[in-house]
Order: structure tokens, then C-alpha cells, then sequence
């Protein structure tokens, strides 16, 4: 199906798992009553953003709680989920911070482990070190889905054209980024990284953002986006907690390659090293 409704559950994040997967469940009912066919929570959205807290509420596939519920509201509504991300643990115990996403009959049809770990010291700014207690993904994730071909990253991975390209290259036709950027980056560069993907690459951008909670250690900057493959600005959401509802039409990835034939002018043999 080339056009359908995407709705962005821009979610206010606490420190309660129980009560943030409440939340999720709850405003995924609310994006498919405004006729949502894919469906995408923010990065982290059942635990604060807080490198400290990741382990405690780590949680594996198998079995893991918020990966059932996320399942079961795919089957529930029929559509496509994209889970945001939460921490997630392996049998050898490393933490990734992973994007779980599921088709209309809930079935896990692929995940994402953030490949670039959000470790800076901008001073006076934001101090975050991933790193600490998050293991990096290694490979990029592109998923085939019966609403298009899905290229999900999460948060800082968006600051990576390559990683965006190398998408795209594959096959991605809607780049997706759950993500939590802060007060400093946030109205610095979320926009602008975002439309620069879309520009880049012809391809619709989504980033999904919690909303503000004015009680959190970290303060998420909101505004979740939708933009097309022109890089015009479909939707964006302010700092509340509120469902960004938008239209894809993956016709206008078509058109506007064609306008502008951007891909297939490049020249991979001048910028390889
Ligand atoms: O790149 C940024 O400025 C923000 C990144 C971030 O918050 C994250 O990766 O979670």
C-alpha cells in the first residue's frame, strides 16, 4: 500500500516501567483511532533516559514483558510497530539499546541495536556516556513490510549520512529514528539532521521523541517530525505528550527521484578510501 497514515506516540517518560508501558499501550489505541497503519514509540520510552538505570530495567526477547506488549498490540490493531527502543540483554548479558519491530500479526519481524553510542561533553551542555553501560549494534537494519521497505536507527545514528545512505542503498523508503535529544542538540540540529536525511536520500523521515517531562534528570526536546522526501515538514509535535499524526504517499519517493535523479548521479569510485 503506497499511501497511509503514520502516528507518532510522543510520550511523557517516568520512572515506573509498568506505567510507561500503560502509557505506550495506550496511545498506540490512540494513534490507530486516528487511523494509523504504522505505528512508532520514542527511544527508551519504558525507562528514563539515564545511562545508570539501563541495566535495572534491561529485559530479554524472549519473555521480556514490553516486547509481549508490543507484540500483542501489533496483533491487537493490525499494524506495523515500531517499538521505540528499551534496553535490552543478551544471554551474555551486554545491554543494546534495541528497537523491536513488529507486523500486523505481531510476529517480530526485526530489530535494531543502536550502532553509534551517545558518549559527549559538550560544555556547559549535555555530559551523557552510553557507552558506560550500553554495548554498540553492529549492522544497520532495513525491514520489508506489506506498508514499504523501513530503515530504522535510533537518536544520535541520525548524525550518520552514511548509515542513512547505506539504508537507503538497500532499499529504505522511510527512515525511521525512535530518539530522546535533548535540550542543547535539540533546537540546535533535530530538524536540520532530520530534513538533511530526507534531502539526502529522497526518502521520508520520521523521528519519534518523548515528550518533556519537567521531573526527569534528562530533559527530552520533543517536537517528533515527519518529512517528506522534498524535506517539506509534514507534522511536528511541541513538548507535550500528544500522538504527531501524518501521510506517507511512497509515490512522492518516485517523483521527486525522478525529478531530481540524486542517486543515480553519484560516483562511489571518486569517495572511496
Ligand atoms: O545527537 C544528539 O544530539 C542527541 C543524541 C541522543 O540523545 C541519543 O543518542 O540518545
Amino acid at each position: 500500500m503506497s499511501v497511509f497514515t503514520v502516528g507518532i506516540c510522543q510520550m511523557g517518560v517516568v520512572a515506573d516501567k509498568q506505567a510507561n508501558m500503560a502509557k505506550a499501550s495506550h496511545m498506540i489505541a490512540e494513534a490507530v483511532a486516528g487511523g494509523s497503519r504504522l505505528v512508532i514509540l520514542p527511544e527508551m520510552f519504558n525507562c528514563p533516559y539515564q545511562s545508570e538505570l539501563f541495566p535495572q530495567y534491561a529485559e530479554t526477547v524472549a519473555g521480556g514483558p514490553t516486547v509481549s506488549m508490543l507484540a500483542e498490540c501489533a496483533a491487537k490493531h493490525g499494524i506495523i510497530l515500531v517499538g521505540g527502543s528499551i534496553p535490552e540483554k543478551d544471554e551474555a548479558g551486554n545491554i543494546y539499546n534495541t528497537s523491536f519491530i513488529f507486523d500486523e500479526r505481531g510476529h517480530l519481524i526485526g530489530h535494531h541495536r543502536k550502532v553509534h553510542l551517545f558518549d559527549v561533553n559538550i560544555k556547559g551542555g549535555t555530559v551523557f556516556q552510553e557507552s558506560k553501560t550500553l554495548t554498540a549494534g553492529n549492522r544497520i537494519t532495513l525491514v520489508k513490510t506489506s506498508l514499504g521497505n523501513l530503515g530504522v536507527a535510533i537518536c544520535y545514528d541520525v548524525r550518520f549520512p552514511e548509515l542513512a545512505r547505506t539504508m537507503v542503498l538497500e532499499g529504505a523508503e522511510i527512515l525511521i529514528y525512535p530518539a530522546a535529544f535533548g535540550p542543547v542538540t535539540g533546537p540546535a540540529h533535530w530538524e536540520l539532521l532530520l530534513r538533511a536525511r530526507a534531502v539526502d536520500n529522497q526518502v521520508y523521515v520520521i523521528g519519534a521523541a518523548p515528550a518533556l517531562n519537567a521531573a526527569a534528570e534528562y530533559k527530552a526536546y520533543g517536537h517528533s517530525l515527519i518529512v517528506d522526501p522534498w524535506s517539506r515538514i509534514l507534522a511536528v509535535a511541541g513538548v507535550e505528550e500528544t500522538v504527531v499524526i501524518g501521510k506517507i504517499d511512497l509515490r512522492i519517493v518516485g517523483k521527486v527521484r525522478e525529478e531530481l535523479p540524486l542517486l543515480q548521479h553519484r560516483k562511489p569510485a571518486i569517495y572511496e578510501r
